[in-house]
Order: structure tokens, then C-alpha cells, then sequence
């Protein structure tokens, strides 16, 4: 048993006769279900359930962003059989139930992610109270790792929501803010942050929303919590949910969806649907047990094993191996108002990156800016941001014709035509204009950066950042470096690219980098392919069927190809960067 004297990951509260379990794992940015964290809190819970002073008890984060991000991946991995898997998935569900049978009132307060077992410890509590703030969001993103919730999370998702809003959720692994959250009735109330500029907001926020759980928690305690009463609606969606035949044709909806989307290749989908087909016909104590099979199951397969790797490389390409640049970048100038010239603006303006928006004619500049204007007065539309968040956004963009203001800029990025020559001429007229620490990125998809900095007096400031179409919607950004490229331009860029939302890797000036050259192999095989006499919509299924969203065939007819094709395949190549 932990000496409550000696927890390291929780830290134990109290105001009157009420409980504040306040987590704060050691080392760590986030809050994990860890065994280590687990050791401290299944002692402190129990402690806590048979403390006769205490009548209530609230589960918060002492981590600014970060309420609970889910069970420990790592965990997983270092799990020897298919037995002990079911075994953690049949705690993890044994502890949510005891959470959930507690006499006493728990409160979760929740700011940041609350995210896997995160999400399955805040529905297991009996009122959950969220702040409602850009960081704050649920989710049970497992799917996503090739697996499903494994502590209960398929069945309260049920038992709290439709059974098209849960297989949502559940089959997608999106993460749904507060706000939301609060719509669908999995959260109790919405704490609105204190807006105010002082530096430690957030920690101020976790002690609001501490203060307003415990003036909850206490009033529960008075009242006795009343069962919560289902509206109308809910009642007939219910009464709906009874009849087999319309839960079959949801369901049979749901499968042909993960069909269509995953040609049937990730196994954790499948097994979803599976589970709450059981939990659906033969009640939750089948389902739970349904759940810990199919979690077991799952964590064992390839899928699930190379969907962790990715997450955990996705992971290191979100830190900045170059530390911090030597000076905070505050603008930004992007040369070329074109497709991805009016992306790379787009994700640079939500940031707060004041951006000079550059191109040669009014009309060309016009295009790009109503780009942007049009993507975000869709997000008004679509409820992601309010007409105020819009005009500030807007205000950081300044579309221009003329190179006023460069003299400000921290970074240039230039995104004209595919063409050596003029992509040189630009850099050579706009370093008249640009500050002597201002950086210079080309994005291009196969241009030698060395051959765009041949004629620079500060080649060391030149580097090729390569976005990919659409801007605001694909992760990736592929940073070329240069042999002159210095380290300090290297990490100038990859901390604007991160401030950006990019999934960065960084490759050397190699011809096709690392993402073109992918292709161009991939061309030539379909060339060799068709000369065989394979017919491109053939091709097509093929690659579709093996994964690929999109046909080979057919993206060589977008105009990649064209593109691709100016470029040179060399005979071979060291891209990645080490
Ligand atoms: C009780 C037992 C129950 C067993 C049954 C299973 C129950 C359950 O259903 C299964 C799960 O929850 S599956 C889980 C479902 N949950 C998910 O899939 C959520 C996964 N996490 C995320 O999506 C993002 O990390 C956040 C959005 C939470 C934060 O984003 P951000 O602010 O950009 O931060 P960042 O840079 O991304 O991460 C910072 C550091 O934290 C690390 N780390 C984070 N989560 C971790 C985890 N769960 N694990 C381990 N580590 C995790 C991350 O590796 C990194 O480490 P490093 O050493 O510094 O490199
Ligand atoms: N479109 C894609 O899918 C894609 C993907 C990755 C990289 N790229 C690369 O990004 C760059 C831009 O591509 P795009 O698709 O946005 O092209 P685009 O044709 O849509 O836009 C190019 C813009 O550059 C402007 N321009 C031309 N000469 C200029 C000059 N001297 N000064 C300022 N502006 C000038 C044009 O008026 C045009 O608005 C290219 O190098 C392209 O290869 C494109």
C-alpha cells in the first residue's frame, strides 16, 4: 500500500469535509494512467471511499492543458500476452466501476485533454465540470492506435449518448470541445477562463475551476444529487433504440462506412461495431466483457503496433531538436498569394504571426486573400470560431503589391511558380529589402535549395520549407536544409512550422527530398505497370486496396505527375537528415 505521505504523482487537498485529488505526474507535460500513477490513485481512492470526514471528492489536474491524456501507451507495449491485456482492461473497467458505485459524490474538473481512460475516469465520476477554452477537449481517440476504450468507455458512451452520436465518437476518435461536450450531456456545467494577460492564467484557471467544483461538490452533498432527467428527445431516441431493427440498420450503416473508408484493413473499427453489437443485444456485463476481449485482442495485432510507432514518431516530430531560435519570429512574409502561398497564410494568421500576404498583381493577390476569407468565414459557419475571433485573425493579414514593411519581417517564405530562375531572382531583390536576421525559405518541392542560394550574400539564411496541399488541412511540412544552412536557420524554421500546427521532418537537399522522391518512385512503377497493359482504373483499385486514399493512376492525372516530372530522379540519395 502507498503512504499517503509519500505520493509523488497526486497531491492530496482538503477544504471542510471535502477531498481534492489533484493530479500532477512526475516528469511528465500530461497527466497519463500510468502504473505509477495508478499505485497512488486506486490507495487515495480507497482511502478517501472509507474516510467517514469525507463526503465528497473531486478528481482535478494540477497540468495546465492537460487533464488526463488517456492510459499509458508505453504500457502496452511492455505487456507480455494477450491474458495480461484482458487482465489491464478488466482492472481499468473494475476501477471506473468503483469510481462510479462510490456513495459519495466525484466531481470531475476538467481543463486541457481529457482524452482515452482520461475521458472513461471523467464519465465513470458522477458531474463532470469543464472549462470552456481552446485546450479543453474529449475524446477517445484509441481507435487511432488501433485499439478501443478499454475501461468502460464503449459502455458509458453508450448509456450517455445515441447510438450514432457514440459510434461516432467512438469509430472516429475525434476530440470534441467543451462546448460541444456540454450539448451532448456528457458535461454537468461550463466554467468560462478568467480572460486576463498576467502570466500565469492557466494556473489561475485550474484554481477558479477548483473553487467553483468545490462549491459543487458541496452542495451535492446538501441536496443529494437528483437523477438527471431525460428530455423528450432523448426519451424517443431511447424508445427508438429498443427496436432491433433500427439499431441493425445503424449499425449495418456504421460498418459499410469503415468499409468504404478503411477497405476493411485496420481490425480495431470492426471490433467496435462488434462490441456494441453484443453490448446492444445482450446488456453491459457482456459488453464490458466483450470490450476487455476485443482491447486484448486488438493490442496485439501489427496494426495496433505500427499505429503506436506513428504515434510516437508523430510525437517527435512535434519537439524542436534545435532548441530555441535566436530571436522570437513575429513576421512573416510570404512571397506568391497562389494555392499554397494563401495556405501557408492561412495556418500563419490563427497563430499570431503578423503576415505580408506578396504578389505581383492586384488580381492574383485578391485570389489568395479570398482563399482565406472564405476558409474562415466558414469556420463562423461551422461554430469554430466567433465573428470576434474572426476580425482578429483577420487584422494579422496584410495583402500587398508593393515590398512595403519587409524591412519588419523574421521570415520570408516564398511560394512562386516551380522555376529555378525566378525563384533566385526573388531572393537576390528581396535581400535589398529584408533585415540581416531575417531568414529566407523556399517552398519547393524539388529545386535544389543550394542551386536557390547560389547567388545569395547569406546563404546560411536560406532554407526549403515544403508544404503540401491543402495547407490548412495536411500535417505535414518537410524542412530541407542545405549543407551551408546554418543550425540556427534550421531552428527558426521548424519553430515557425510547429507554431503553425506542423508535423515536421527535416531532410537534406537532396533531389526530391524525401516526399517527392516517395512519388517519383511510385510513378515509375505505375509506368511499368501500364506498359504491361494494366489498366489505370485497375491500378486504381489496387492501390486504393491496399491502402492509399487515392489511386496511383489517377493522381498521376491531377498534374502531380507534370510537376514531378520537371524535376531529375538522381541515382541515389542520402535524404534524411541526421
Ligand atoms: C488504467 C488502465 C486502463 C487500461 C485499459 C485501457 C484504457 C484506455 O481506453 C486506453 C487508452 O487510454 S490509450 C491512450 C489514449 N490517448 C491518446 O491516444 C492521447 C495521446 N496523446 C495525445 O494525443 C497528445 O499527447 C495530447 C493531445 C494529450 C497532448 O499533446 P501535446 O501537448 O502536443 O503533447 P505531446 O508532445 O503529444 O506529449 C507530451 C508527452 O506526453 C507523452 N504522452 C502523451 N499522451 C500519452 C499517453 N497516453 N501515454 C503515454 N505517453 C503519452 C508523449 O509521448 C510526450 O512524451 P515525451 O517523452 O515528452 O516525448
Ligand atoms: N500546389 C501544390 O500542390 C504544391 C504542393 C507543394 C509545393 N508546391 C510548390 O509551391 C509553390 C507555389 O505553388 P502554388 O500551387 O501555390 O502555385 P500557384 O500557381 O497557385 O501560385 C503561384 C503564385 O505566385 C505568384 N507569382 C509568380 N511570380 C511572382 C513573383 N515574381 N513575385 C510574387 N509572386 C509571384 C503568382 O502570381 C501566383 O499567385 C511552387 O513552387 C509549387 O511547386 C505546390
Amino acid at each position: 500500500m502507498t503512504d499517503l505521505q509519500q505520493l509523488k504523482n497526486i497531491k492530496l487537498d482538503y477544504e471542510d469535509n471535502i477531498a481534492i485529488v489533484q493530479l500532477n505526474q512526475e516528469n511528465s507535460k500530461v497527466n497519463i494512467l500510468s502504473r505509477k500513477m495508478m499505485n497512488e490513485f486506486v490507495p487515495v481512492f480507497n482511502h478517501l471511499k472509507n474516510d467517514d470526514n469525507i463526503k465528497g471528492i473531486i478528481v482535478i489536474s494540477a497540468k495546465p492543458g492537460s487533464f488526463i491524456a488517456g492510459a499509458d501507451i508505453n504500457m502496452f507495449e511492455s505487456v507480455k500476452s494477450r491474458d495480461e491485456l484482458y487482465q489491464m482492461s478488466r482492472n481499468g473497467q473494475e476501477i471506473m466501476n468503483q469510481i462510479e458505485q462510490s456513495s459519495k459524490p466525484i466531481i470531475a474538473a476538467i481543463a486541457g485533454s481529457c482524452l482515452g481512460g482520461g475521458f472513461e475516469v471523467a464519465l465513470a465520476c458522477h458531474y463532470r465540470i469543464a472549462m470552456n477554452d481552446k485546450r479543453t477537449g474529449f475524446g477517445v481517440p484509441e481507435v487511432k492506435l488501433g485499439l478501443l476504450p478499454g475501461a468502460g468507455g464503449t459502455q458509458r458512451l453508450l448509456k450517455n449518448l445515441s447510438l450514432s452520436d457514440a459510434l461516432d465518437l467512438i469509430l472516429a476518435g475525434k476530440e470534441i470541445k467543451a462546448k460541444k461536450a456540454k450539448a451532448m450531456g456528457l458535461v454537468d456545467i461550463l466554467v468560462e477562463p478568467i480572460r486576463s494577460d498576467v502570466q500565469d492564467i492557466e494556473e489561475q484557471n485550474i484554481e477558479y475551476l477548483r473553487s467553483i467544483a468545490i462549491r459543487k461538490v458541496k452542495e451535492i452533498v446538501v441536496q443529494k444529487p437528483t437523477k438527471r432527467k431525460f428530455g423528450l428527445m432523448e426519451n424517443i431516441k431511447s424508445i427508438i433504440m429498443l427496436n432491433s431493427y433500427v439499431r441493425n440498420y445503424i449499425l449495418s450503416q456504421a460498418q459499410a462506412k469503415v468499409m468504404s473508408q478503411t477497405q476493411g484493413l485496420y481490425p480495431a473499427p470492426l471490433k467496435i461495431l462488434d462490441v456494441i453489437q453484443q453490448t446492444l443485444e445482450n446488456g453491459s456485463k457482456v459488453g464490458l466483457n466483450a470490450e476487455a476481449e476485443a482491447f486484448a485482442d486488438l493490442a496485439i495485432t501489427n496494426e495496433a503496433k505500427a499505429l503506436i510507432s506513428l504515434f510516437h514518431g508523430r510525437t517527435e516530430c512535434k519537439k524542436n531538436k534545435y532548441g530555441k531560435p535566436e530571436r522570437e519570429i513575429k513576421t512573416i512574409a510570404i512571397i506568391g498569394a497562389g494555392a499554397i502561398g494563401a495556405g501557408i497564410a492561412h495556418v500563419s494568421i490563427d497563430k499570431d504571426f503578423q503576415v505580408i500576404l506578396y504578389d505581383t498583381t492586384s488580381s492574383a493577390l485578391y485570389h489568395g486573400q479570398s482563399q482565406i476569407i472564405k476558409s474562415y468565414q466558414n469556420y463562423i459557419k461551422r461554430n469554430r470560431i466567433t465573428s470576434t475571433e474572426y476580425s482578429r485573425i483577420l487584422s494579422n493579414l496584410n495583402c500587398q503589391t508593393t515590398f512595403d514593411n519587409l524591412e519588419k519581417c523574421d521570415i520570408i517564405i516564398e511560394s512562386v511558380f516551380e522555376d529555378l530562375k525566378l525563384k533566385q531572382n526573388i531572393l537576390n531583390e528581396l535581400e535589398q529589402y529584408i533585415p540581416e536576421h531575417c531568414i529566407f525559405a523556399s517552398n519547393t518541392y524539388i529545386l535544389s535549395i543550394h542551386q536557390i542560394a547560389a547567388n545569395s550574400r547569406r546563404p546560411h539564411k536560406v532554407i526549403g520549407m515544403h508544404y503540401f496541399s491543402p495547407v490548412d488541412k495536411v500535417e505535414l511540412l518537410e524542412i530541407i536544409r542545405a549543407k551551408q544552412t546554418s543550425d540556427n536557420t534550421i531552428c527558426t524554421a521548424v519553430s515557425v512550422g510547429l507554431k503553425q500546427g506542423k508535423i515536421i521532418i527535416i531532410v537534406n537537399d537532396s533531389p526530391g527530398f524525401y516526399t517527392t522522391r516517395l512519388l517519383i518512385f511510385s510513378f515509375i512503377e505505375l509506368f511499368y505497370l501500364l506498359q504491361e497493359g494494366l489498366l489505370p482504373n485497375d491500378i486504381d483499385k489496387a492501390t486504393k486496396k491496399f491502402g492509399f486514399h487515392i489511386g496511383l493512376a489517377i493522381l498521376l492525372d491531377s498534374g502531380v505527375a507534370s510537376r514531378v516530372a520537371i524535376g531529375q530522379l538522381p541515382p541515389k540519395s542520402n535524404s534524411i537528415a541526421t
